[in-house]
């Protein structure tokens, strides 16, 4: 008998024709984004699940479905998946690193230099018909090339940031990792380990790029904020739970931080009100992974994944290579 998959979210047509080879595949319409009760009632009589970073896995959804054994997020991050709860009723859950490293460091390093010099500022202001003259210090920014780079989460994608900052714009490049780094990626990208308050006191940039879990929650606060340099840019491309927005926000607000580059919100889509008024954010809606090659990549990972895991392969990226063979 053919096994029975969910398409949690509106995926390629290419997915769709890879895993209908092998499953019958039951795929929602559209924009739809399920709800918790509805994802619960699609996933009856379901052995596997594509979904995105928006759909929900808990302990109790699980216990919903027993019949699921295969979770496939179209998502590095896996913050939404309780990995404990699938690994204890050996349920495989797979993600996709690697395809969006680059392009989402594209993505913040362009929050990076556009927070840093002033640019969302300024085309406001041009919109706006303000852009009445020249004056010397005019949406006078902060340097971004020849600065002080740092890096909270020195991993897949921190690095590739510490390259563009390191090769591209001659930065010194600082970091902090639960655990250093080996020798040879440091010398490699001349990075420099440092505890998280060295980092947070000598950065000129900060980019936080580390995974969202209990840890990491609000890690950024506000004695961390208070301990960055006034002048500093700080970017958020990773989860939005990681800052606390209105710490954040009182910060740009009184001058403590000059400039931030958010990608990622703690109530995302709801954006905090204290954030969506201050002149010196750049805002931009959850999109480090959208270019139209790595989505495709992404989405084709997470098919690949599900057919392998439900076929008896290997999956490519197995997030709890434990539970195996399902
Ligand atoms: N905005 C967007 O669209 C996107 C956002 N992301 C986010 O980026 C995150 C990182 O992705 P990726 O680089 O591939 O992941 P990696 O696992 O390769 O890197 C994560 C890094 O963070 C470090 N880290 C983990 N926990 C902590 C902590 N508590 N304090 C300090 N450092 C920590 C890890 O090192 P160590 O374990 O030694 O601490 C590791 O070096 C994802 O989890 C996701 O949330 C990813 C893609 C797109
Ligand atoms: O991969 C991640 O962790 C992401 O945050 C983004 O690439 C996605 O846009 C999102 O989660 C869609 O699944």
């Amino acid at each position: 008998m053919r096994k029975k998959v969910l398409v949690a979210r509106r995926a390629p047509a290419a997915v769709i024709e890879k895993l209908s080879a092998q499953f019958d595949v039951d795929a929602v319409d559209g924009a739809t984004v399920l709800t918790p009760a509805e994802l619960r009632e699609r996933l009856q009589g379901k052995d596997g699940v594509y979904i995105t970073g928006t759909e929900r896995i808990t302990a109790e959804l699980l216990d919903a479905c027993p019949q699921l054994r295969a979770v496939c997020t179209m998502s590095v991050g896996y913050n939404h998946i309780d990995l404990a709860a699938c690994t204890a009723r050996r349920v495989l859950v797979t993600n996709t690193p690697d395809v969006l490293t680059e392009t989402t460091a594209d993505l913040g390093f362009a929050l990076l230099m556009a927070a840093a010099r002033r640019m969302s500022e300024g085309e406001r202001m041009l919109r706006d018909g303000q852009w009445k003259s020249w004056a010397w210090d005019f949406l006078a920014g902060a340097d971004v090339h020849g600065t002080t780079l740092g890096i909270l989460g020195m991993g897949r994608i921190g690095q590739a940031i510490a390259r563009r900052g390191r090769f591209g714009f001659g930065m010194r490049v600082v970091y902090h990792n639960r655990s250093r780094l080996p020798a040879q990626i440091e010398t490699e990208l001349a990075a420099r380990f440092l505890s998280k308050d060295e980092l947070l006191a000598v950065a000129d940039h900060l980019v936080l790029v580390l995974p969202y879990s209990a840890e990491s929650h609000h890690c950024m606060a506000a004695p961390e904020l208070a301990r960055m340099k006034p002048t500093a840019t700080l970017v958020n491309i990773a989860r939005g739970g990681i800052v606390d927005e209105n710490a954040l926000a009182a910060a740009l607000r009184e001058g403590r931080l000059a400039a931030a580059g958010l990608d990622v919100f703690e109530g995302e889509p709801q954006v905090n009100p204290a954030l969506l008024t201050l002149p010196n954010v750049v805002l931009t809606p959850h999109i480090g992974s959208a270019t139209m090659p790595t989505r495709l990549a992404m989405a084709g990972l997470a098919a690949d994944n599900l057919v392998a895991a439900l076929t008896g392969a290997t999956p490519p990226t197995p997030l709890n290579p434990e539970v195996l063979p399902l």
